[in-house]
């Protein structure tokens, strides 16, 4: 079974969706340097996360510039888990987790093998993208589902696929990579940062979990 985040969401009527279509975890994306249609500001992000209820994970993606910045955004914001795409090393991560006492996700980009295993034993879960030259996800973009299956198997955090998936193309990457999760963001879109609930719950069923519940 692969868990699903749906990200990037931008309002109300679409986490709604998300939540009753029975996502494991949602995401908001706040303070990034790339123009994306994502990005809510950091009021929009608190009280999205406010809304979000018990049991499924409140995710703030973010691109923060500095450890401090990444700290005071979660201090405005409370979120369950802090996604950080960028370049922060092992120690700026250690000190983001001391101060917050959260849940980390780093994003690696999949040609990243080494970055990978040197950050393993730091965060709370990997998260393998398809990123562009400033480490932002939502290109849209596939990659290599079998390499990303090989750092599922050597590493020993949770790996969280991303990147390019859709409804689909996600059984299909879940059935290849055997991920602990998946995660998308413009591959469910009706258009730039509206969700298609239609398309949001086909990219969960698809991701196994209703498959999983009625084998039970
Ligand atoms: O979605 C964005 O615009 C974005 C911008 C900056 C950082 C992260 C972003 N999104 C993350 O990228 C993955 C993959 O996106 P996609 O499914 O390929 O569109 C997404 O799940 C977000 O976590």
């Amino acid at each position: 079974m692969a868990r699903v985040k749906i990200c990037g969401l931008t309002d109300s009527a679409d986490l709604r969706a998300a939540v009753e279509a029975g996502t494991d975890a949602v995401g908001f994306i706040s303070e990034v340097p790339v123009d994306t249609p994502r990005e809510v500001d950091r009021s929009q992000a608190a009280a999205l996360i406010a809304e979000t209820p018990p049991f499924v994970t409140a995710t703030l993606v973010t691109m923060a510039e500095t450890p401090e910045e990444a700290v005071s955004i979660v201090r405005t914001t409370r979120p369950d888990a802090l996604q950080l795409h960028g370049s922060f090393d092992s120690e700026e991560l250690g000190f983001i987790r001391a101060e917050t006492g959260i849940k980390l996700i780093q994003t690696i980009d999949h040609t990243e093998t080494d970055r990978a295993a040197e950050l393993d034993q730091v965060v709370d879960a990997l998260l393998i993208d398809s990123t562009d030259e400033s480490g932002a996800g939502g290109t849209g973009e596939t990659h290599d589902w079998a390499a990303t299956g090989e750092l599922v198997e050597s590493l020993t955090s949770p790996v969280i696929l991303a990147g390019g998936l859709t409804p689909d193309n996600v059984a299909e990457a879940v059935s290849i990579a055997a991920p602990f999760g998946v995660d998308v963001a413009s591959g469910v879109e009706a258009e730039g940062g509206i969700k298609d609930h239609t398309a949001v719950a086909t990219f969960i069923q698809n991701a196994g979990r209703e498959l999983e519940v009625r084998q039970l």
